[in-house]
């Protein structure tokens, strides 16, 4: 058993090859074994979280996630704990194993409680895993809602029950802890994912993915990238920030930033606002350009940035000519709403320039011509889907950023933290991504790599101190 740690990268399975390992496991095995090892395992985590408690409630379902619910019961008990039970279904009608590890429970001496205990030390939520079909309803949704009113620690089995395991879309139970059974699912860590199943665990039940590909990967961290002694600022690559039209000056000022301290060797700053270009931006390293004099095609632009509409002139020569490219917010709805836009855009990777958008979901929504809802009800689907459409790496940013390019498993950020929805930091990260590009990472590489440090970088700010972007930007690299 292992803790999902940012410290590595973790292979990522959805429902349905999850189900075929089960199947190829349950055929090798004696039977009843996979639950035997959930249930142990379940338990063994509970008492690592809670050692010392005295009572706890585990609410077991009407499938084998409530099978293992009901295993690990068993040991609970036998480990002198006061395991209350309650099932949510009907003892007759449980699957082979979870009637099995309700007959042990029997056998054990115990039986099920009528009702969820007034209080307990820990909740063990078995009440769904990757069955889950639907809303939680009936004695289900009752049972999620006792878990929440006890305001004690909750132990999900596989996934908190009600939450997608493919999408991370659904209400669920909100766990403070995850025991993820066999495979990591991808789910636990976009969408709704991570605020649902709190500090995430793995145990793969001894038993090996096999031939299995998996759907997508969870970043680790990036390779470092020592300077040699022998190099010269040429040999960072030059940054280009386009933005920062009238009253919005401070987001190509904030990419620029970033650019900089990522460690790119120059970066121009082109706003878009001309009287921007005589305020002293506060960086003398910055050199301030009108964008149309740029040399583009030995540059890594980052367009956007507070482009307002003024950016959509400027697309039809930054499409063609940009060496590398960071297209973001503002330049992300001029594409989406222009057709000529999209196919200069397209035309990039014919010519093998690397290309990089960076779209929250309202973003994603308008490229995709699609809602937010249905951006967020699967984010790794919607991120491929933009990633195929405009051939380019795709950074899909929220909880869990997913990171896409086509013919290849997109990536799951682990990093990053709510402390990062303050104006200005997805200006920060395109710059950041620019850097990396300029110094010749590939797009896919440059894109996870800067999210993951981004992320990083907010995870570790001092908790006293107020996180804002320029100070964010301003550690970029560092
Ligand atoms: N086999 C093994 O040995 C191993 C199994 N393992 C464990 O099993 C889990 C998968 O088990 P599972 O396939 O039985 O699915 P599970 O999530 O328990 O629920 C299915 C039941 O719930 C019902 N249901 C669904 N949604 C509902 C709703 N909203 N409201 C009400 N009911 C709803 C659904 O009903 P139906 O949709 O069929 O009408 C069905 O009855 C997996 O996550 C892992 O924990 C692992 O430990 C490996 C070893
Ligand atoms: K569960």
């Amino acid at each position: 058993m292992h803790q999902v740690a940012p410290d590595r990268s973790w292979p990522l399975f959805d429902v349905a090859a999850t189900r075929r390992i089960e199947q190829a496991a349950q055929a090798a095995l004696p039977p009843f074994t996979l639950m035997q090892r959930a249930g142990l395992a379940t338990a063994r985590l509970a008492l690592a979280i809670a050692p010392h408690a005295r009572r706890i409630w585990i609410a077991c379902g009407p499938g084998n996630n409530g099978g293992d619910g009901l295993e690990a019961a068993t040991h609970l008990a036998a480990w002198g704990k006061e395991a209350v039970v309650t099932l949510a279904g009907d003892p007759a009608a449980l699957p082979a194993d979870a009637k099995r590890a309700w007959e042990r429970l029997r056998q054990a001496g115990l039986d099920l409680a009528p009702a969820p205990p007034h209080d307990c030390d820990l909740c063990i939520d078995a009440l769904l895993g990757i069955g889950a079909a639907r809303p939680l309803q009936g004695g289900l949704a009752a049972a999620a809602q006792a878990m929440a009113g006890v305001g004690r620690p909750v132990l999900a089995i596989d996934v908190p029950s009600g939450l997608h395991a493919d999408t991370g879309a659904g209400l669920a139970v909100r766990a403070t802890h995850t025991l993820a059974l066999l495979t990591l699912k991808p789910g636990l860590f976009t969408a709704g994912g991570r605020d649902a199943a709190g500090q995430v665990w793995f145990d793969d039940l001894e038993v090996p993915a096999g031939p299995e590909a998996p759907c997508a990967l969870l970043a680790g961290p990036p390779l470092a990238q020592p300077r040699l002694h022998a190099s010269h600022k040429g040999s960072y690559g030059d940054v280009a920030v386009i933005g920062g039209a009238p009253g919005m000056a401070g987001a190509a000022l904030l990419a620029a930033s970033a650019a900089l301290h990522a460690g790119a060797g120059r970066v121009y700053l082109a706003p878009l606002d001309p009287a921007a270009a005589r305020l002293a931006p506060g960086l003398p390293e910055l050199m301030l350009r009108d964008w149309s004099s740029l040399p583009l095609p030995s540059l890594a632009v980052a367009c956007g940035c507070g482009g307002g509409t003024a950016v959509a002139d400027v697309l039809p020569q930054v499409l063609p000519q940009a060496a590398s490219l960071v297209l973001d917010a503002d330049a992300l709805n001029a594409v989406a709403a222009q057709a000529d836009l999209q196919a200069l855009l397209r035309a990039r990777s014919q010519r093998s320039l690397p290309t990089v958008l960076t779209p929250h979901p309202l973003e994603a929504a308008r490229l995709l011509g699609t809602s937010t809802p249905a951006v967020q009800a699967d984010r790794l689907a919607a991120a491929q889907a933009l990633a195929a459409r405009y051939a380019c790496v795709v950074v899909l940013k929220g909880s869990g950023t997913v990171i896409a390019a086509p013919g290849q498993p997109p990536a799951i950020n682990p990093t990053g933290s709510a402390r990062l929805a303050t104006g200005g930091t997805g200006d920060v990260l395109a710059g950041w991504i620019a850097a990396l590009l300029a110094h010749g990472l590939p797009a896919f590489e440059a894109g996870q790599a800067a999210v993951f440090r981004h992320g990083q970088l907010a995870d570790r700010w001092p908790a006293g101190e107020p996180l804002v972007a320029g100070a964010l930007a301003a550690r970029a690299g560092g």
